[in-house]
């Protein structure tokens, strides 16, 4: 702790957490607690095409520039393996037009019902520091929906050692083992080992 704070580096603006959709919110307050103070923003960035390392990176690049400061976002794929990692960033769509049942038709015809929930954080010091991206993943398979609906894909999601859907376990325990948690964890170490100490007002 003592090596941290003596490398301190004195961000004068708080991390401000970009994005639209109130439930992600919630987890990320949820499982960052008051580990990483941060304050949020609901703004509806584009939804981008291609691989969800890149995908994230510029959705940081982005708000950056509209926060003109320092941005945490993330960018959540959902991904069949049969399908050889589709639908993955496309998934907002295709739960948009399908639901459930139609993402869990796109498998009808393969055996191989597993999939894997991929969570990608960026974070920009500001508009003109280049992102560094984290990484979370959750191996699971695709079943037919089960629990509340109250979040995305959430009742079709069924991660490997469980028999409930994410939308079926308690929040405290779909946090344990997110996708969203283990992209967290690494963003957590990040900012303990740069030292970061960030200006809690503007
Ligand atoms: O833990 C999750 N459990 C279930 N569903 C989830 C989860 N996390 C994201 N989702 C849904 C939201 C959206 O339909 C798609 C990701 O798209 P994605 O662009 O990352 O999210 P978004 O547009 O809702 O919010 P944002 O403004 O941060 O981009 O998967
Ligand atoms: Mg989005």
């Amino acid at each position: 702790m003592a090596a941290a704070a003596s490398r301190a580096v004195l961000v004068s603006r708080p991390v401000t957490f970009v994005t639209g959709n109130a439930k992600k919110l919630e987890e990320v307050k949820s499982i960052l607690s008051q580990s990483i103070p941060f304050q949020s923003l609901k703004l509806d960035l584009p939804e981008l095409q291609g691989e969800p390392e890149e995908i994230s990176k510029e959705k940081a690049r982005l708000a950056a520039v509209q926060v003109n400061g320092p941005v945490l976002v993330e960018d959540t794929c959902l991904c069949f393996n049969a399908l050889k990692g589709l639908p993955g960033p496309y998934v907002k769509w295709f739960l948009q037009k399908i639901g459930h049942e139609g993402l869990n038709n796109l498998l009808m015809a393969y055996e191989d019902k597993s999939a894997y929930a991929l969570c990608a954080f960026s974070f920009a010091l500001g508009p003109d520091v280049e992102p560094v991206t984290f990484l979370g993943k959750t191996p699971g398979k695709i079943v037919p929906a089960r629990g509340p609906n109250d979040f995305g894909w959430d009742p079709i999601f069924q991660p490997d050692g469980y028999d409930q859907t994410y939308a079926e376990m308690p929040k405290e325990e779909k946090n344990k083992i997110s996708h969203r948690s283990r992209a967290l964890d690494m963003v957590k170490s990040h900012f303990a080992e740069a030292g970061y100490n960030f200006s809690t007002s503007n």
